[in-house]
C-alpha cells in the first residue's frame, strides 16, 4: 500500500484528526484540524502520519509519557481551541438526537489536577509497573510523572508503586484507587493477591511511613491512620473507599454551582445518583433533599456527615436501583426540583418517569454527552424546555467532558 496525502479538517469525539476520502473518513491519531499529513492507510486509520502542515493551534504535549500512554488524547492542542472542541462534542451529541440549541462556552475546571486516580499495577518480568495502559492496549505504561493528576499523587507514586508491588498477584492487574485529601492519600487497592492478610503488618508499616491516611484492599479497610477528610462546601465526608467523587475540587465547585443555580429558590429537591451527597449538601442549605442512590457505602458515608449538626434543612434518603426501579410519576409529586447525575450509561428509566411528572425544573448532571442527549430527548418530548447546557471539562486532555442542564416546564 502506498502512502497519500490526507487532509484532517475536524477532530473526532476520541480526540483523532479525522480526514475525508473518496473512500471514507480516515483517523489520524495525533493530527488537528487544518494539517496536511502523509501516511498509509490501513482500515480507515493512518499509519504513522507525517505533519508536513502544522497546525497553529499545536502546541507540545507537556508529558515525556505522550507516545505511549493511554490517559491522554490532545495534550498537542492549544487551550483555546481545545475547550472549542469538548463544547463541540456536546452540541454534535446533541444534535445527533435533533436537539439544536445555545450550548455554553466550556467551563475549564482542571485547576490543582485530578484528586482522584485510578491507576493499574502489574509485573513485566519481576519488575512491578504502575501507570495507565496504552492507547488500545493491554500494556501498561509505568508513569513517572502526570501533568493531570493532583502533585500529591504524583509525588507519591514511587509509595504507590512499592505498595502495590507487596500484593501484586502472581499474574495479572491491579487496581489502586487514589484520592488526595487534606489528611493525606486514601488508597484503595483491588484485585490484591488473595494472600494480602499475611502482610498486614507491612503494609501498615509502609502505609505510616508514607504518611497516607488510608489503606483498604479488597474491599477491607487495613488501616486508617487519619480518615480521609473531603470538605463538602463546609460539611466534612469520610469518602467509602475507592468511592466516587468529582475528579477535580474545581468540577466539584462548577457542577455544584450550576446545579444550585439551576434549582434557583426550590423547596422540596429530589437529588438522585447523589453519590456521598455532593449536591444534596450544599441544597440542603436552602431546601428540603431526599437523595437516592445505589451504592450502600456512599450512602453509608453521606449519613455519617449528617449525624454531625450542619445548619441543613430537612435531608432523607434511601438506597434504590434507579435503572431497574426509577422515582415514578406519583413518588416524584413532592418535588418541585430534580437533580440526576447518573453514571455513563444515563438515566433513561428515570428521564421516562420524569417526563410524565408535573416537576418543574430538571437538572441534568451527565459525564456522556450521548446519553445526556438520549436523556433530554426524552425529557423534551415529555413538554420540558431547555433553559441552559453548560459543559465542565474536568478530565484535561481526555476525550471526556462532562455538563449541566437545566429543563423548566412551563
Ligand atoms: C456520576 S456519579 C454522581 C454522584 C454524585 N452526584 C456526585 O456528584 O458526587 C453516579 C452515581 O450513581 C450511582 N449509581 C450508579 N448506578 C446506579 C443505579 N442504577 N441506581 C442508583 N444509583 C446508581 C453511583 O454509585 C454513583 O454514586
Amino acid at each position: 500500500m502506498s502512502e497519500r496525502e490526507l487532509k484532517v479538517t475536524e477532530l473526532g469525539h476520541r480526540g483523532d484528526g479525522i480526514a475525508q476520502t473518496e473512500t471514507g473518513p480516515v483517523f489520524v491519531a495525533g493530527a488537528l484540524p487544518g494539517e496536511t499529513v502523509r501516511a498509509e492507510v490501513v482500515d480507515g486509520r493512518a499509519k504513522k502520519p507525517v505533519i508536513e502542515t502544522r497546525s497553529p493551534d499545536r502546541i507540545e504535549p507537556l508529558c515525556r509519557h505522550i507516545k505511549t500512554c493511554g490517559g491522554c488524547s490532545v495534550q498537542h492542542l492549544a487551550e483555546q481551541p481545545y475547550l472549542a472542541w469538548k463544547r463541540d462534542l456536546v452540541v454534535k451529541a446533541l444534535g445527533d438526537r435533533g436537539i439544536e440549541t445555545e450550548v455554553g462556552d466550556t467551563i475549564a475546571a482542571t485547576e490543582g489536577g485530578r484528586r482522584r486516580a485510578v491507576l493499574t499495577a502489574t509485573r513485566a518480568g519481576r519488575t512491578p509497573l504502575l501507570g495507565y495502559h496504552e492507547k488500545a492496549s493491554h500494556k501498561l505504561v509505568d508513569i513517572s510523572e502526570c501533568p493531570v493528576l493532583d502533585p500529591a499523587i504524583v509525588s507519591a507514586l514511587p509509595g504507590l508503586k512499592k505498595l502495590a508491588a507487596a500484593v501484586l498477584p502472581k499474574k495479572g492487574e491491579l487496581r489502586l484507587t487514589v484520592l488526595a485529601t487534606t489528611a493525606g492519600l486514601d488508597v484503595a487497592i483491588d484485585k490484591a493477591d488473595k494472600t494480602y492478610d499475611r502482610k498486614i503488618p507491612a503494609l501498615s508499616q509502609m502505609v505510616m511511613e508514607l504518611g497516607f491516611s488510608r489503606l483498604s484492599v479488597n474491599g477491607e479497610v487495613i488501616l486508617e491512620v487519619r480518615p480521609p477528610l473531603l470538605d463538602m462546601a463546609g460539611v466534612g465526608i469520610v469518602a467509602a473507599p475507592g468511592g466516587f467523587t468529582q475528579a477535580t475540587v474545581a468540577a466539584e465547585e462548577a457542577l455544584s454551582k450550576l446545579v444550585l443555580d439551576g434549582a434557583g429558590k426550590a423547596r422540596n429537591v429530589a437529588d438522585l445518583f447523589s453519590g456521598v451527597g455532593t449536591f444534596a449538601l450544599r441544597l440542603a442549605r436552602t431546601a428540603n433533599v431526599h437523595a437516592v442512590e445505589g451504592d450502600a457505602a456512599a450512602l453509608a458515608a453521606f449519613d455519617k456527615a449528617l449525624r454531625k449538626p450542619q445548619g441543613l434543612k430537612k435531608v432523607t434518603f434511601e438506597r434504590r436501583d434507579l435503572s431497574r426501579r426509577p422515582l415514578v410519576r406519583d413518588e416524584l409529586e413532592p418535588f418541585d426540583t430534580v437533580v440526576f447525575d447518573p453514571p455513563r450509561v444515563g438515566a433513561q428509566a428515570q428521564a421516562e418517569q420524569l417526563a410524565l411528572s408535573k416537576v418543574k425544573t430538571i437538572i441534568a448532571v451527565s459525564c456522556n454527552p450521548a446519553t445526556l442527549a438520549r436523556d433530554l430527548r426524552i425529557l423534551i418530548d415529555g413538554g420540558y424546555v431547555l433553559q441552559s447546557v453548560t459543559p465542565v471539562d474536568q478530565f484535561h486532555y481526555s476525550p471526556h467532558i462532562e455538563a449541566v442542564a437545566v429543563l423548566t416546564r412551563e
